[in-house]
């Protein structure tokens, strides 16, 4: 048998609030077995842009990364957030290493192609991106992986890409080797049938049920790409998708996503 691997992956209303993450990470270290944390921290990126005076522009839920954005990114999500999480979880008694895509060569990436909109130093995740000999490595050691929303092309060149889409691109590489449940932890306990009810969530939601969903408006915005990337690694052999909420990833209220 397979052993487990749970990937958990952490957005960016909560990781910008010092008190949340704090508790985040003390439940994440209740959880038992191996595991890997992906975080994004989008949000405290844009308010840093703009503090910096630039003004952020997102395209379809991805940020424009123009070079000067792509610095200031890689700043916040590589140097203050990762090495932040990575010590909060060593707090917790979790030996946690933080890395790029470019450290060890975990992720190489290819740049967003330019088509309708040129987004820049944007990096896009082809099937082969995740170096999955080191990251076997590094579980079989008990490390726990921390990956920032940062890779590189190969060749020398830094890449912001998505952390969701990070998320879901470990957990597809790394299905052929552990039972893999991929966690998607935000602000709300699950997939919610009405967006401002916080008790309304589905428990599970089938893909045919999600393309009504989403055709009908209840699944929106954020959600959506979310949902494209969890259902999609299902189909490549994830074992479980759950989206749940970050501060109770211990407790039973989530949404469980099925193939059918
Ligand atoms: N049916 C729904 N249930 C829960 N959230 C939804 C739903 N439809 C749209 N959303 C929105 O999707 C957002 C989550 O997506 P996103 O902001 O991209 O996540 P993250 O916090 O992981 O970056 C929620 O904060 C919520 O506003
Ligand atoms: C290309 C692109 O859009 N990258 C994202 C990476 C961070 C992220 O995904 O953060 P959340 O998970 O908190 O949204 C961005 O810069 O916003």
């Amino acid at each position: 048998m397979r052993e487990g691997l749970k990937i958990f992956k952490i957005g960016g209303g909560i990781i910008d609030d010092e008190r949340q993450l704090r508790q985040f990470l003390r439940e994440l270290a209740q959880v038992p077995g191996r595991k890997l944390l992906v975080h994004g921290g989008g949000k405290g990126a844009s308010q840093m842009l703009r503090d910096l005076g630039i003004e952020p522009q997102m395209v379809q839920g991805r940020r424009i990364t123009d070079a000067a954005t792509l610095d200031i990114v890689t700043m916040f999500y590589a140097g203050k957030t990762n090495k932040q999480v990575v010590a909060g979880l060593q707090a917790e008694g979790v030996n946690a290493l933080g890395l790029s895509g470019a450290d060890g060569n975990a992720i190489q990436a290819v740049k967003r192609p330019v088509r309708d909109v040129d987004y820049g130093f944007v990096g896009d995740l082809p099937a082969h991106a995740v170096n999955v000999p080191l990251l076997r490595q590094l579980l079989e050691t008990d490390l726990v992986p921390v990956f920032c929303a940062i890779t590189h092309d190969g060749a020398g060149q830094l890449l912001n890409t998505n952390a969701d889409t990070i998320a879901s691109t470990l957990a597809r590489a790394l299905a052929p080797h552990y039972a893999v449940a991929l966690h998607y932890c935000f602000e709300k306990d699950g997939v919610l049938r009405d967006v401002n009810d916080d008790t309304s969530v589905i428990p599970q939601i089938t893909a045919a049920e999600y393309q009504a969903l989403k055709a009908a408006g209840v699944i929106a915005a954020g959600m959506v790409p979310k949902l494209d990337n969890a259902f999609a690694a299902l189909e490549a052999g994830v074992e479980r998708v759950v989206i749940e909420h970050a501060l109770r990833i211990n407790e039973p209220v989530k949404t469980v996503l099925c193939r059918s």
